[in-house]
């Protein structure tokens, strides 16, 4: 594509004299190809900008910045070149998401899980689909690695035309609130957007609660709608943040919840060792549904699930049929076994919402003692550490505190920071995260029940600046046959 077709896009800036093919938009000097246009991002660690001359000497044909610099190719300059960025992706790679069902799915928890629940509904009505989170994106069958759950815009686009030209129609993807205020997905066409619930995270980055709903809430207030291509937000009844993104969005609001009146609701909720049962309630009268899935919790994820692929336009006896099939998301209330007389599960909970719901879950069926491995990452919110360890020692007899991802912090000054929450209360701290899962299957007899939280499907953990490999449900495994005799 020629440079000043791909500058059409935005109206005010000024032609260059000279017009070169553009055969790719990078925003990462390590990328450049020839013919590149590279954008200069100010970042949250470094400058783009100060790559601008290594991108033209490694080929780029132009650069967009927000500053004027003296380069043997032609330089745009931009007021943000993030919004500007957005632009020219969906630009360059021609509006992959108008082309798409595209559906965003935003909130503190159960996004994933959420996403995984629709993508099976729409595959279930037939639908090739493309999904976009926190485990990885999928183009059909096929997967691809991600380093962040909502990826930069360039890498968005290109993956929806990915998704285009393999004749995806339905693309289901997690909504991050770091990605919404980044800007990451301006240029995406959504037409179902739904929230999920709000709870304590990422105060680190968004520093008080007001500014984190209102990160989320930016998904809804983008969400245009036309009499030509309505537009809908799905939102959680139950959810104090409800309400503001309902009186913020111009979209069709449809609700679901389980304590509120709702569009879509459940009742007569039945939490069992092996699934969950409860009455849906829906625009089309009562169901009776038995899930696999465990937990209030997942019952929220499944009415957000349903309420979007009706909305979708999916007739509901398929999605009915969907989610009672759906056997769960990898690392999420993953159960170990090994046929120990104990369960052992994996969950990705780490936040303190998270971790209270699936610890009252396994509340619901623990014969005796509950284990709960409990850690919490490093270079990311501090305050939610006292709450975690508090939530665990309120819902496990026997919590153990230990490493998570310690990233560039001491691990032990993390536990420390853990241990604020819990003074005088009863626990273990084992910081080596193998030797406290060890440790628990070795303490663990017929009917207990040990909870591995924090780090789910992630098979690796980072210490430091390693990245060294790690899987709860692995190490898990080995002991429990180590151990356990099994
Ligand atoms: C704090 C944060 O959100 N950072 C994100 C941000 O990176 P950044 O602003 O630090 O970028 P930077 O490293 O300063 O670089 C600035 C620019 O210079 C360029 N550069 C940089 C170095 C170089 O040698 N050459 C070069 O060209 C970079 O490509 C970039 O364009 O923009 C990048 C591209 O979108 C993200 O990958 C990166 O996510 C980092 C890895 C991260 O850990 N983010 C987490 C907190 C995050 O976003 N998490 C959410 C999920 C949260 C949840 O809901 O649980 C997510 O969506 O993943
Ligand atoms: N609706 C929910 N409400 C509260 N907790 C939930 C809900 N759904 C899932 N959880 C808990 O949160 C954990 C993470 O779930 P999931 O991965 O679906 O959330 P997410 O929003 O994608 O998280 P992330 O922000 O890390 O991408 C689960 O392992 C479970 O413990
Ligand atoms: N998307 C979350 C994942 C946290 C997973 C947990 N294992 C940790 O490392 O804190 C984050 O980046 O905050
Ligand atoms: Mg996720």
């Amino acid at each position: 594509m020629k440079l000043h077709t791909l500058l059409n896009a935005l109206p005010l800036v000024k032609p260059t004299s000279e017009n070169p093919e553009i055969t790719c938009i990078v925003n990462d000097h390590r990328k450049v190809e020839q013919g590149a246009l590279f954008i200069c991002i100010k970042g949250h660690t470094a400058d783009g900008h100060q790559f601008a001359k290594e991108a033209a000497e490694q080929g780029a044909s132009a650069i967009l910045s927000e500053k004027h610099m003296d380069l043997p190719v032609p330089v745009v300059v931009v007021r943000d070149t993030k919004y500007a960025m957005a632009v020219l992706a969906d630009t360059f790679y021609q509006h992959p998401t108008s082309q798409l069902h595209l559906v965003g799915i935003t909130g503190t928890n159960g996004k994933t899980t959420t996403t995984f629940i629709l993508d099976e509904i729409f595959k279930e009505a037939g639908q090739k689909t493309g999904l976009i989170g926190t485990i990885s994106m999928k183009i059909g069958d096929r997967v691809i690695e991600t380093k962040n759950t909502t990826p930069d815009t360039i890498v968005l686009q290109e993956t929806f035309a990915d998704m285009v030209s393999h004749g995806v129609n339905a693309a289901v993807m997690e909504v991050s609130s770091h990605a919404l205020v980044q800007g990451r997905v301006n240029g995406c066409d959504f037409d179902v957007a739904v929230f999920t619930n709000l709870s304590q995270d990422h105060l680190d980055y968004h520093e008080t609660m007001e500014e984190y709903q209102r990160a989320k809430g930016l998904l809804f207030t983008k969400l245009g709608n036309t009499y030509a291509t309505p537009k809908f937000a799905v939102i959680n009844a139950d959810d104090p943040a409800g309400g503001q993104f309902i009186a913020d969005t111009s979209a069709h609001v449809v609700t679901y919840g389980i304590d509120h009146p709702a569009d879509f609701s459940a009742e007569h909720l039945k939490i069992g060792r092996t699934g969950t049962t409860f009455t849906l309630s829906s625009p089309e009268g009562k169901t009776e549904i038995a899930l696999k899935l465990m937990g209030k919790f997942s019952v929220y994820n499944t009415l957000a699930a349903i309420a979007a692929g009706y909305v979708s336009g999916v007739p509901l006896e398929t999605i009915i049929r969907t989610v009672e099939k759906v056997h769960g998301v990898p690392g999420r209330f993953e159960s170990v076994d090994e046929g120990q007389d104990f369960s052992v599960i994996v969950d990705y909970a780490h936040t303190p919402d998270s971790l209270e719901n699936v610890l009252k879950t396994i509340g619901e069926f623990a014969g005796k003692r509950v284990f709960a491995i409990v850690g919490c990452g490093g270079d990311r919110d501090r305050t939610k550490r006292p709450l975690m360890a508090k939530v665990a020692c309120d819902y496990a007899t026997d919590p153990i505190f230990t490493s998570d991802n310690p990233r560039t912090e001491d691990p032990l000054a993390i536990l420390n920071d853990m241990e604020q929450g819990v003074k005088g209360r009863t626990y273990q701290v084992i910081p080596d995260r193998k030797k406290a899962i060890v440790a628990a299957i070795q303490a663990a007899h017929a009917g207990d029940i040990v909870l591995i939280a924090g780090k789910g499907h992630e098979t690796y953990q980072i210490i430091g600046n390693q990245v060294l490999d790690f899987d709860d449900r692995q190490i898990a495994r080995n002991a429990i046959k180590e151990y356990k005799k099994c």
